[in-house]
This record gives C-alpha cells, sequence and structure tokens, in this order.
C-alpha cells in the first residue's frame, strides 16, 4: 500500500501531453501513489491527498463567465481550504495573477527594480484599457515606448490569448483590441529561451523567435501573428527568419538566470512556471517577457525525476515537526 497520496488535477489534454501514467509509474517505486482527481465528483470520495498537482487555467478562465465552472473551483477551494495539511502545487492566487498580463507585468517591473544593476528587464509597456485612440497615443508619447510595439491581449490564457500584432506607427494604434498590453519590441536575433523551473530547478531550452525590425515608427501595416506559430519548438515561419549576416547574441548568463528565478520563485509563491527570456541584442540585457503557469517542459528529459524529487522535498518539510 502506498503511503503517501499525490492527486494531479489536469484539463485532458494537459494530461495526456505530460503522460501522466508515465509519471505514475515512477512515483510507484518511490511508494507514492498518483490519483487523477475528476472535479465532477466530490473531492473527499477520492482523497485523502498529501498533495495535489494541479493546473486549473481552464477553470478559472471559464469560471468568470460559466457558473457550472464556478461550481467546480468552488468545490475545489472548499476542499482546500477545509484540509489545511494537504500541499498544493501552486497556491490559486498566485497562479491566478499569472492569467492577467497586467497582473504579471507589474511582477515582472518590480523584480527589475529589485535585480537593479543585475541587468534584467522588462520591456516597456503600457495597459490598454480604452478605444479611444487620442488617448492611447498621448499615453504611448507619454511613456515613450518605441515602435515597433508588439501587442498582447490582457487575458494570458486560452487560444485566444495567443493571438498578436506588430504596431509600426501611431496610425496602428487603431488595430489595438483592448484590453491589451502594448509593449517595445526588443531585438533579440531570433532567439527565445524558456526558463522552465521545478523548484529549486531551472532548466533553459532555445527556440525560435520573432526576428528583429528596424526602430520605428514607419510606414508598415500591422502584422497580426499567433505566438505559437512562431515560438514553439517546431515553428517555421517568415517572421523568424533571420538576415544570415546578423551577428549571433550571446546565450544568457547562468548566474543571473539563477538570481532571476529564485526573486520570481519568492515574489510568486511558486515552484512550477516557465520564464519567456530574451538577450537583447543592443544592451545585451536579459529580457523577461512572459511567465506561464506550469508549462510544458517540453525539451527537459529531467522533468519527471525533478518533479518527482520536489514532490518528496515538498512532503518531507510538511512533515517536519519543524515546518
Ligand atoms: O504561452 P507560451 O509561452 O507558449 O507557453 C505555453 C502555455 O503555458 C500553455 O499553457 P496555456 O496558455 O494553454 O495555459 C502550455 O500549455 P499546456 O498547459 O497544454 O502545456 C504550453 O505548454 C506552454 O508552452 P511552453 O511549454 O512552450 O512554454
Ligand atoms: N517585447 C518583445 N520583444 C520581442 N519579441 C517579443 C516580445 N514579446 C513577445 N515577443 C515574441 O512574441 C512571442 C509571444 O509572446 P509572449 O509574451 O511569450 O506570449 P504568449 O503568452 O503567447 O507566449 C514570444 O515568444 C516572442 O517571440
Ligand atoms: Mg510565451
Amino acid at each position: 500500500m502506498a503511503s503517501r497520496r499525490v492527486g494531479f488535477c489536469l484539463s485532458v489534454k494537459k494530461r495526456r501531453r505530460i503522460n501522466l501514467s508515465a509519471f505514475a509509474h515512477l512515483c510507484a517505486g518511490r511508494g507514492i501513489e498518483v490519483v487523477e482527481i475528476d472535479l465532477s465528483r466530490t473531492m473527499d470520495s477520492q482523497g485523502p491527498f498529501d498533495i495535489i498537482v494541479h493546473k486549473l487555467s481552464d477553470v478559472i478562465v471559464e469560471a468568470e463567465h460559466d457558473s457550472q465552472s464556478q461550481q467546480l473551483l468552488d468545490n475545489f477551494q472548499t476542499y482546500v481550504s477545509t484540509h489545511p495539511r494537504t500541499v498544493l502545487l501552486d497556491p490559486l492566487p498566485a497562479m491566478r495573477q499569472l492569467l492577467d498580463r497586467f497582473a504579471s507585468y507589474r511582477i515582472i517591473s518590480k523584480l527589475q527594480n529589485t535585480l537593479q544593476g543585475k541587468s534584467i528587464c522588462c520591456p516597456p509597456y503600457l495597459e490598454i484599457n480604452t478605444t479611444d485612440m487620442s488617448a492611447i497615443q498621448e499615453a504611448v508619447d507619454r511613456k515613450q515606448l518605441t515602435y515597433p510595439l508588439i501587442c498582447k491581449t490582457r487575458v494570458a490564457h486560452g487560444s485566444r490569448s495567443h493571438e498578436m500584432s506588430l504596431i509600426f506607427s501611431r496610425a496602428g494604434l487603431r488595430d489595438a483590441r483592448p484590453p491589451c498590453v502594448l509593449q517595445s519590441f526588443v531585438n533579440h536575433g531570433a532567439v527565445l529561451h524558456k526558463v522552465f523551473v521545478v523548484g529549486e530547478q531551472h532548466f533553459t531550452v532555445a527556440r525560435p523567435s520573432l526576428k528583429n525590425f528596424p526602430t520605428g515608427p514607419y510606414d508598415r501595416k500591422t502584422i497580426f501573428f499567433n505566438s505559437h506559430e512562431v515560438s514553439k519548438p517546431e515553428s517555421c515561419s517568415h517572421l523568424t527568419a533571420l538576415d544570415e549576416t546578423m551577428p549571433r547574441v550571446p546565450a544568457p548568463n547562468e548566474d543571473l538566470m539563477v538570481a532571476m528565478v529564485k526573486e520570481l520563485r519568492a515574489a510568486l509563491g511558486m515552484a512550477l512556471f516557465g520564464v519567456d527570456v530574451i538577450t537583447n541584442i543592443d544592451t545585451h540585457t536579459l529580457t523577461i517577457i512572459d511567465i506561464n503557469i506550469f508549462p510544458g517542459y517540453e525539451g527537459v528529459p529531467q522533468f519527471f525525476s525533478s518533479l518527482l524529487s520536489h514532490i518528496e522535498y515538498v512532503l518531507d518539510m510538511s512533515h517536519d515537526p519543524k515546518h
């Protein structure tokens, strides 16, 4: 009989993607039982759980307008609050803030101040809530945002959240669809670094990314794109094809990455997250552009062993009377 039970609460898609049955097999060898939580049944009938690993992004976003999802979320929250000894990976309020780019970029901007002098930054950006063009133009000028601007939806989860645009001039600002973020585009040599965090450990994987653009403003039509067409491992787009004469950008400094991950872990209070970083080709500043909840860890063969170690560590800590 397994002595410890880990509940996984994931969408069907996520469960398949991470191959939960293979992870359950690994856990069984360490006396840990993996249970797939079915949110449509009572949590009490499926427990007890020593720890719950979840990605409830779909449910949280749907709960905004769907009472059935709200009910599922309420049941989950009630279980968690009435079982304080069950560890939650990760806390709901912590992950909820990452579903909102306004909140994420505030966190990243604060981090930029904490790590001052460490050459880490967040691109200058604006939160756009209005359709009033002159107000938007004035805000862009006041904040001295440089063109091109990348326009991202406020909601950071779901298929529509990856629909973005590149705006090259004041006239192009009419293509912004509020609520959204307007962020200065940073030339980075078309390489994205995905930093995948599991507790104390992190793993970095390089991915394709948007190519460099001349600094604007200039007369060019807005480019609409889906971020998954440019930054997935298999992405192959004309938007990522670099001019071959471009000098290569150095890989990010590992000490800087360690400092960034440490600060972010503390600021977020989370263990399973991903950070998208790029290196500014002119200043070599490490630039954070995105934080993801429980990402895919694609290209990280150590993911399972690392997750298992983290779960064991958390369980040991929670049973330690000193904590
Ligand atoms: O949006 P990104 O930066 O491409 O990262 C995605 C993202 O985190 C996505 O989650 P969601 O937006 O659907 O919540 C993850 O999907 P899964 O939950 O199905 O794994 C992707 O795995 C992330 O991609 P990546 O692993 O490339 O960071
Ligand atoms: N400020 C920026 N400068 C340059 N490229 C960017 C910037 N922000 C995003 N990108 C590009 O757009 C892609 C998607 O942006 P991101 O903020 O990670 O959104 P998503 O949530 O869809 O992953 C990145 O992978 C990168 O290629
Ligand atoms: Mg991203």
